[in-house]
């Protein structure tokens, strides 16, 4: 009999009641070119999970589809199953605006808007909620708190977003999606274009919200997945090639393949 596939393991590890995403026979194609081939995978709620895997594997991919920003690109084909606490995110009864509050994504480039930092924060509750403004405030600073940024900026919340550092505009980002209390944060490389400090920052911070949120990061630096992550996803030509724990993956990887990406013999 063949050998049970090595990326399976992770079903049976992660138990479902554990599961915030359950994923099962993904494929996506951008028109006719494949990019992610019948994945199944359960990501553990309130952990931090990583994807690595070499340019062009997928990851991103993978990660967009989880609050289904690829709605926006009319050639995309998608097969298979996403299901969030157990429900197939793509069912007709799903409000996509709503998905996109409950699961939000920071992206490797600081994008805060053009406005103050307390309206950068105070952006997405004006969208969503009737709020007096004592009641916004707090939330502003809850969510300013929460990002680790507060005490940087409490004496100047009124200044452009765009006056501060780009790790402190990550951390803006952070807030601002934290402010409408999602469940979940995928993080496209959040640290890619910031200094070490701002990058610790920030990996500081993907370790503390865990205690709150489910959070997906997608990292090309194989020692930022080690530091942070509870389980990793090594992906490779679409395909989900291993997932484990952390610790497990990097130390005592199953499939030579993996071995060779994570020293570095494959690029
Ligand atoms: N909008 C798009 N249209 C067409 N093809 C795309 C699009 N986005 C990604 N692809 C292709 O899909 C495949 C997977 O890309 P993806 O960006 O998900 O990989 P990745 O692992 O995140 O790469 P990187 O680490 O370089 O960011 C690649 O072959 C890429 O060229």
């Amino acid at each position: 009999m063949p050998p049970a596939p090595v990326a399976a393991g992770a079903v049976t590890e992660i138990p479902s009641a554990a599961s915030c995403f359950e994923l099962e026979g993904l494929s996506l194609a951008y028109g006719d070119t494949p990019a992610l081939s019948n994945l199944t995978l359960r990501i553990p709620r309130q952990r931090v999970t990583a994807f690595i895997g070499p340019s062009g594997c997928g990851k991103s991919t993978l990660l967009r589809a989880l609050n289904r920003l690829h709605d926006l690109n009319e050639d995309v084909q998608r097969q298979g199953h996403i299901r969030l606490e157990g429900q197939e995110i793509h069912a007709p009864e799903v409000v996509v605006a709503e998905l996109r509050r409950r699961v939000g994504m920071v992206f490797q480039t600081p994008n805060p808007f053009p406005m103050s930092i307390y309206e950068n924060v105070a952006f997405g509750l004006r969208l969503q909620v009737a709020m007096k403004k004592r009641q916004r405030d707090e939330v502003v600073e809850w969510a300013l708190q929460s990002a680790a940024l507060w005490d940087e900026v409490k004496d100047r919340l009124y200044d452009s977003a765009w006056s501060l550092s780009g790790g402190q505009q990550q951390r803006l980002v952070i807030a601002r999606t934290l402010a409408v209390q999602p469940e979940v944060l995928l993080l496209d490389e959040p640290a890619s274009a910031l200094d070490p400090i701002s990058t610790l920052k920030i990996e500081e911070l993907i370790r503390s919200l865990k205690s709150r949120l489910t959070l997906v990061l997608v990292t090309h630096n194989m020692q930022q997945a080690a530091r942070v992550s509870d389980y990793t996803a090594f992906l490779h030509g679409g395909e989900l090639i291993e997932y484990a724990a952390t610790d497990t993956l990097f130390t005592n990887p199953r499939l030579a393949r993996t071995e060779n990406y994570i020293t570095g013999r494959m690029g």
